[in-house]
């Protein structure tokens, strides 16, 4: 009779999803996925099985992936400094050329291989596939040259839309394209934003490597679980909100104004990460929204 039981409780557990299932159906949801979320192989598996279940009942999901630790590594191992200002990678040639191998060679291919492989069509693609992500070089920030960082001019909408539509899943790697055709480096969670503002997504998610937004990073205990954006203002003014988090925040922001109903940040490092924020009564991780 326990067996019984549980099967029912399993039951029980499908028909929640129900209405969701039916609210997001034919729906876009761009899920971006942070390098340091992608730390241990069953739980990349689980994240992806979310992701192709997506796609097998009628949503329509777009992968945006990052890669910044693997992209350390390889910079070390040739012995070249990896170097930041304000969140942002200070990308020279060199450092340009490691970063769209890692990130278009490696990465991407690696999760476009492990979705096909739980029986969905996912395709890989970088922002120089078809100008997928156009790009201008980025002006200098306080006084500091970025190098080969890109700033977003442009999405090929009109890709994705036909990629999504005939049962694709799009996997995309935060290189783009400049006016003559050189490789920029982005961050993935401003890509991540700028893909769903585009598209007019349903949702935009973004998986790192932290349970959501914290009043106090340390203490688990002190999680937001709804955060308007107001609010995000005060606590990036006052610091509680820095570093790899202020891109995602802003990218949160922006794709809202831009026509993005619901942003979520969301821990990637959990079994189910999606399909618990989605498809359940409660919810996992921060929801931003407008006021
Ligand atoms: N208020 C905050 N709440 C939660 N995390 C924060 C906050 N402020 C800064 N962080 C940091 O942001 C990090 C996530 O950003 P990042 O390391 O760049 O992730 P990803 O590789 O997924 O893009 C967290 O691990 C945490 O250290
Ligand atoms: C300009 C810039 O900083 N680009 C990032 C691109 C990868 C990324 O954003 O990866 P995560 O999401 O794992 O941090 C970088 O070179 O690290």
């Amino acid at each position: 009779m326990e067996n019984y039981d549980n099967l029912i409780h399993k039951a029980n557990i499908l028909t929640e999803a129900l209405p969701y299932i039916q609210r997001l159906a034919g729906k876009t949801v761009v899920i971006k996925y942070g390098g340091n979320a992608m730390t241990d192989e069953k739980l990349i598996t689980t994240i992806l099985q979310d992701i192709a279940l997506l796609k097998c009942v009628g949503v329509n999901p777009v992968v945006v992936h990052g890669g910044g630790p693997e992209i350390n590594r390889l910079l070390g191992k040739l012995e070249i400094e990896s170097k930041f200002h304000n969140g942002l990678r200070i990308t020279d040639g060199a450092t340009m050329e490691v970063v769209q191998m890692v990130l278009t060679g490696k990465i991407n291919k690696d999760i476009t291989a492990q979705l096909n492989c739980l029986g969905v069509k996912a395709i890989g693609l970088c922002g120089k596939d078809a100008n997928l992500i156009e790009v201008v070089k980025k002006p200098a920030s306080d006084g500091v040259d970025l190098g080969y960082v890109g700033q977003i001019t442009g999405i090929n909408q009109k890709l994705l839309h036909m990629l999504t539509q005939d049962e694709f899943i799009p996997v995309i790697a935060p290189v783009g394209v400049g006016p003559d055709g050189e490789s920029y480096n982005i961050n993935a969670d401003t890509a991540a934003a700028e893909i769903a503002a585009a598209l007019q997504a349903e949702k935009l998610i973004f998986l790192t490597d932290i349970d959501g937004i914290r009043l106090d990073p340390q203490d688990p205990e002190s999680l937001i679980s709804v955060i308007t954006v107001e609010r995000i203002n005060e606590l990036i003014a006052d610091g509680t909100i820095s570093g790899g988090m202020i891109p995602k925040v802003q990218g949160c922001i922006r794709s809202i104004e831009l026509g993005v109903n619901r942003t979520h940040i969301l821990n990637g490092t959990i079994p189910h990460p999606v399909l618990l924020e989605i498809f359940t009564d409660k919810g996992i991780g921060t929801m931003v929204v407008r006021a």
